[in-house]
């Protein structure tokens, strides 16, 4: 992890409103160091998926800073990697065509044609799909979509990688797979990530510190710090009493909150 004061994504007293003046999003202040991970917690509504949108520059207007590596984000050059909640596939292409669109467009310059199409091999057989890669979308699983989605956030190589409920659709060992890989492959290939969840484990699981945002939009989320779980073997999480003291934690959290 960089140790640059500025390094990294400073989220500064975001705030987002919709045209109604109703708030979508409450205050949010944190810091995401680069080549960070943290997890969020919400119930629905809280705006889990309106601040990953605002990070990622789909939102036009937003209150407060969103600043990487000290600079603000807008206008900057950043490649961000999004792994929307509905995939965001282009259902008229294949599952290969689907990388390659966005690796030319993340990398417009770059590559030449054999080394794309052997990097889509490689992220298809690494999210363990390898015989998909001329499918269409709407004729896979919700679970294989996702999988395509990941592949594909992975393969532009990210400085921001921002994740909505990537594994949401996907049964429990599966899940459990996937988020073992995930991290295997955060670690290779090292990218800011946010990710949202709305499962409690999987917080625990993969965030280095966990963001718990309130149902009341006028209070502050909770920061939780993960780091005596985060640090330990991916294996041995779950039965370790770092994860069960957290799980309660983020329990009280969220009874108090939500
Ligand atoms: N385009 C929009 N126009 C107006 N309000 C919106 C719009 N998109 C979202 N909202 C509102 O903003 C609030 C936050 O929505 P958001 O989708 O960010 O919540 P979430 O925490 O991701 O929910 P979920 O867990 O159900 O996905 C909700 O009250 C929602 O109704």
């Amino acid at each position: 992890m960089s140790s640059s004061k500025n390094s990294g994504l400073r989220v500064k007293e975001l705030e987002v409103a919709y045209k109604s003046g109703e708030l979508a999003l409450g205050r949010v202040d944190f810091t995401l160091p680069e080549h960070g991970i943290y997890t969020i917690l919400g119930p629905s509504g809280s705006g889990k998926s309106t601040l990953l949108r605002a990070v990622s520059g789909l939102l036009p207007e937003y209150r407060g800073e969103l600043l990487f590596n000290g600079q603000p984000l807008r206008g900057q050059d950043v490649l961000i990697g999004l792994v929307p909640q509905n995939y965001g596939l282009l259902p008229w292409k294949t599952v290969k065509a689907n990388i390659r669109v966005a690796m030319k467009i993340a990398n417009p310059k770059e590559q030449e044609r054999r080394a794309r199409e052997e990097q889509i091999d490689r992220w298809l057989t690494a999210m363990g799909i390898p015989e998909l890669g001329e499918r269409y979308p709407l004729s896979m699983s919700g679970g294989q979509q996702q999988r395509v989605a990941i592949a594909r956030a992975f393969a532009i190589a990210p400085s921001i990688l921002l994740l909505d409920e990537p594994f949401s659709a996907l049964d429990v060992m599966t899940r459990e797979a996937l988020q073992q890989l995930f991290l295997e492959h955060w670690r290779a290939n090292p990218t800011t990530a946010l990710f949202v969840t709305h499962d409690v484990d999987e917080a625990i699981l993969l965030g280095q510190k966990v963001i718990v945002l309130p149902s009341n939009k006028s209070e502050a989320p909770e920061m939780i710090d993960n780091e005596a779980v985060f640090g330990l073997d991916h294996a041995e999480k779950r039965a370790s009493d770092a994860f069960f003291a957290q799980m309660k934690r983020i329990r009280k959290v969220m009874q108090e909150k939500w």
